[in-house]
Order: C-alpha cells, then sequence, then structure tokens
C-alpha cells in the first residue's frame, strides 16, 4: 500500500468514517483532491470490501472546458471499472431567473443531484477532497472574519447528509502530499477549479498567510487539526450540558413567549449561558434569514445579567427581551413584520429616509445640488413615491436582469447586516413596485442619460 493512503486509512479508522461492505459514492470534479481520493479509495476497495461509485456535475460556467471536465471524470470511471453518474446543471438559468450568488447556486445544484444520486442508487456516504490545507484556511478565515458559534470547529470530518453522511477523508493530508501521491501514480488530473472561485479573502489567506505559517512551523496543519480536535470534543460535551441546561432554565409561557429565570440564569457558567442564549436564539429564528452574531448574543448576555433596573431590548424580526425584576422573556412577534416608517416623496425637497441616506426628487437637473445623481422615468400613476422598510415577499426588478429578485435575497448577497436589513429604505411607486433598494440597487426605471422628461434623484450618504 501506498504510504499515503496508509496516512488516509489511519485517519478514516480514527475517526471511523467508513465501516466495512458500505456503498462509497465519491463527488469528483476532475481536479487533483478529488482524482486523488478516487485513486487511493480505490487501493483501499477491497480492504473495507466496499463498493465505489463516482458523481460528477457540470455547472456549465466554463463552456468546453467543463465539458471536458465531465469526459475527463467518465473516463476515469471506465478505467476504474466504477458506476458512473452525472448531470449539466442549468445553473445560469436559475441566476438570470432568481439572481443571487453563483456559486451559492452551483454548491446548492450540486448538492442536489448528490442527494438524488445517493437516494435512487442505495449509496451510504459521500466522499468529499476537502483537505488539511483547507482546513486550515477555513479555522483562519473563522478566526479572521469571526463566527456565531462559540468554538472554531473548521470543516467537520463527517456530518448528516442524504440518507447516510458526508465524510471527508482527506482531513488529515496536506494539498503537497495530495500532489505528491498523484506524481507517483503517474495519474492526470484537470485544472483544479476551486482556486478561481474562492474569495479575496481564502485565496490571500492561501497564498501569504498559510506559507508563512508553514515557514514558522512546518508541521503547522497537524497542530491545527489538534486544536480543531480537541474544540470539538469540547465543544460536543458542552453541548451536552447546555442541552441539558436549556431544559431546566427555559420555560414557555402562555402568550408563546420564553421564560428565564434570571437569578438561576447567572449561577450559570458564562460558557452555558452562551450557548443557552444560542439555542433559544436558533430557535426563535429558524425560519428566516437573520445571522446570529456575536455582538447580539454579547448584548443578551448584558441584558440577563444586568441586575440593576429593568431592561427591553429590541431583537431582529421584532423580538423583544424584556427583563423584568427575575424574569427575563422573550417574545417574539408573531404577525408580519410592520413596516415602521412610510415617507411619501416630495418633489424639490431633501428627505431623511433613514438608514443614512436623504435623498431629493425633482425635475431639474441642476449642479446647486450635490450628491450621487440618478435619473428615474416615471409614468404618472407611480405618483407619489414612498419610501418605506421591507415586507415580506418584497421583489425589486433590477435594471439588466430578466426576471425580478427578492429584496431579501438581494440583501444576503449583498452582506447587509441582518439588524440593517430591517430598516434598509425602499423606494416605492404608488402601485407598490420597488424601484430602489436606495444606496444599493436600482430598478429598470433608472436610466444613464438625462432627458427632460426624466426626474433627477439625488442621494446623499451620511455615516457611510
Ligand atoms: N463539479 C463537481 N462534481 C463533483 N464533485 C465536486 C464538484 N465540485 C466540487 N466537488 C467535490 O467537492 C469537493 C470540494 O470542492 P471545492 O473546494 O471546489 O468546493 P467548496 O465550494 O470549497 O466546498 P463545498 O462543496 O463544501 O461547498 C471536491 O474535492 C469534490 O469532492
Amino acid at each position: 500500500m501506498h504510504s499515503f493512503v496508509r496516512k488516509v486509512k489511519q485517519y478514516i479508522d480514527r475517526y471511523r468514517l467508513i465501516e466495512k461492505e458500505e456503498r462509497l459514492l465519491i463527488a469528483c470534479s476532475g481536479g487533483t483532491d478529488s482524482v486523488a481520493i478516487v485513486l487511493a479509495m480505490k487501493e483501499l476497495e477491497s480492504f473495507y470490501h466496499c463498493e465505489l461509485g463516482i458523481v460528477h456535475t457540470d455547472h456549465q460556467l466554463r463552456g468546453k472546458e467543463s465539458a471536458e471536465d465531465m469526459e475527463f471524470v467518465k473516463e476515469l470511471a471506465n478505467q476504474l471499472n466504477l458506476p458512473f453518474y452525472s448531470a449539466a446543471l442549468e445553473v445560469m438559468r436559475r441566476v438570470e431567473e432568481e439572481g443571487g450568488n453563483v456559486q451559492v447556486i452551483c454548491r446548492e445544484e450540486r448538492y442536489a443531484f448528490f442527494n438524488h444520486v445517493m437516494n435512487t442508487n442505495s449509496y451510504d456516504k459521500l466522499l468529499l477532497g476537502h483537505h488539511a490545507d483547507d482546513q486550515i484556511e477555513t479555522v483562519l478565515m473563522s478566526l479572521i472574519r469571526g463566527t456565531n458559534s462559540s468554538t472554531i470547529t473548521g470543516i467537520p470530518k463527517k456530518r448528516p447528509f442524504s440518507r447516510g453522511q458526508i465524510i471527508r477523508p482527506f482531513l488529515g493530508v496536506t494539498k503537497q502530499e495530495i500532489e505528491e501521491y498523484l506524481l507517483d501514480k503517474n495519474q492526470l488530473h484537470r485544472h483544479d477549479p476551486s482556486n478561481d472561485k474562492h474569495t479575496y479573502t481564502r485565496n490571500r489567506i492561501r497564498h501569504r498567510l498559510v506559507p508563512l505559517l508553514k515557514e514558522e512551523n512546518p508541521n503547522v496543519s497537524d497542530r491545527i487539526m489538534n486544536f480543531v480536535e480537541k474544540q470539538l470534543q469540547d465543544e460536543e460535551y458542552l453541548q451536552e450540558v447546555a442541552n441539558e441546561k436549556y431544559e431546566q432554565l427555559v420555560t414557555v409561557n402562555e402568550e408563546g413567549g420564553f421564560v428565564i429565570d434570571s437569578v438561576s440564569f447567572s449561577t450559570v457558567p458564562i460558557a452555558l449561558q452562551r450557548r443557552v442564549i444560542l439555542l433559544l436564539l436558533e430557535y426563535l429564528y429558524k425560519n428566516s434569514d437573520i445571522l446570529l452574531n456575536d455582538r447580539m448574543i454579547e448584548s443578551i448576555l448584558t441584558a440577563c445579567n444586568n441586575h440593576d433596573g429593568n431592561t427591553v431590548l429590541n431583537l431582529p424580526n421584532a423580538v423583544t427581551l424584556t427583563r423584568h425584576y427575575n424574569h427575563i422573556q422573550f417574545t417574539p412577534y408573531h404577525k408580519e413584520p410592520v413596516v415602521s416608517q412610510e415617507i411619501v416623496m416630495k418633489e424639490d425637497c431633501w428627505i431623511d429616509c433613514g438608514a443614512g441616506f436623504f435623498i431629493y426628487l425633482t425635475r431639474n437637473l441642476t449642479d446647486q445640488i450635490t450628491g450621487e445623481k440618478y435619473f428615474v422615468q416615471l409614468e404618472g400613476e407611480s405618483l407619489p413615491l414612498t419610501i418605506r422598510q421591507k415586507t415580506q415577499g418584497d421583489r425589486i426588478h433590477i435594471k439588466g436582469m430578466s426576471s425580478s429578485k427578492k429584496v431579501s435575497r438581494l440583501f444576503i448577497d449583498e452582506k447587509i447586516s441582518p439588524e440593517a436589513r430591517l430598516s434598509w429604505p425602499l423606494l416605492v411607486t404608488a402601485k407598490n413596485d420597488i424601484i430602489a433598494v436606495i444606496g444599493l440597487r436600482y430598478g429598470e426605471q433608472f436610466s444613464k442619460q438625462y432627458n427632460s422628461q426624466n426626474y433627477v434623484m439625488y442621494l446623499k450618504r451620511i455615516n457611510h
């Protein structure tokens, strides 16, 4: 057995990633990592008495090249005599119809197909090619950008998926080891598309930070793997205790509010307080796109532990936290979110539309008024315009896109914080068409050229 494969096997056995006689589906993009996983698993096939299959998706984003990737993986499956499943996914059509981030849609479509193949062909596990360097990058990204969870646990080596699990047997080996193994095997692979699509932050970490760390300590990936492993073990235990504490501390009253006794709460260590609050928030926001962040959790903890005076805290989606003596209550708001502010736009005056924007609507192009200039084509029945916050189901027809896009999706794609989303001003016509998410994206009614029939909208940003 090749020494590389022996190392992979040790990792698999240590964490019991594979049991004997399982049906294993390998997701192979054709890049270095997933081709190496195919070869390594082929070497381990007889040991685990497993049945292997290969799945590939073509996202049709790189024309001829991505069709060639598919052919390459198909050929590899043929050579190794393994079943091959593939799909050409219509990613761009979905992007045009719904808008949204291309990589996110690729991922959704890819995983939907993996799920389909697992179900229809009774596979137990899906194998992905993430390796130790991916893990270092992920851990560093979480440290640098912050994370809402209490611990840094990185990419999981196994997690539930479809009718079984996703497993990542390469998390114990580095990219360099993978490349050396493929060289030894004289195995070709395709260009690794993962390098092209990663965010700038990940690429900077990969190309600048990781080499420096490796220079300091060539075994840094082992150190990080150990660190992640211990964190995971601690986290598992703390989660178990936090679940028990949650049961003891949180009760539900008749109005559907969640109640905690602050005296009992304050006797609990902060590590458990934080996890209990996280469990509660995950429950309160389970069907929303609200992202829980550290700041929000810390302000809740401060409010819960502050014993002088009563406190009211307004949380996203109109959830309120009230502390009255020893009684802490989280009250979810069950109705549709209310429109907290509606302003009718009048011509020829500056209007404060909230969230740090002032706008001015006029018929005349003038140099007297400073600010970003926009030209808007408005029919009589569109007027008057109003400014309001987002309500459920709002959509905007963005200029240059063939179909409308959900405003909530736009906020996610533009990385607008959950709190800011609640107060972000939308410009709305009398027919309730959203024509602008102010300062962010503009509708098809906006044009580049001025003509005398157009309105001119000036925009000033304050505190931005
Ligand atoms: N087009 C594809 N067809 C089959 N498998 C793929 C494809 N793209 C990626 N994979 C699988 O996913 C693994 C991770 O790929 P990559 O790093 O490009 O994705 P990612 O976006 O970082 O991760 P994730 O898939 O978890 O979102 C690959 O090693 C491979 O196993």
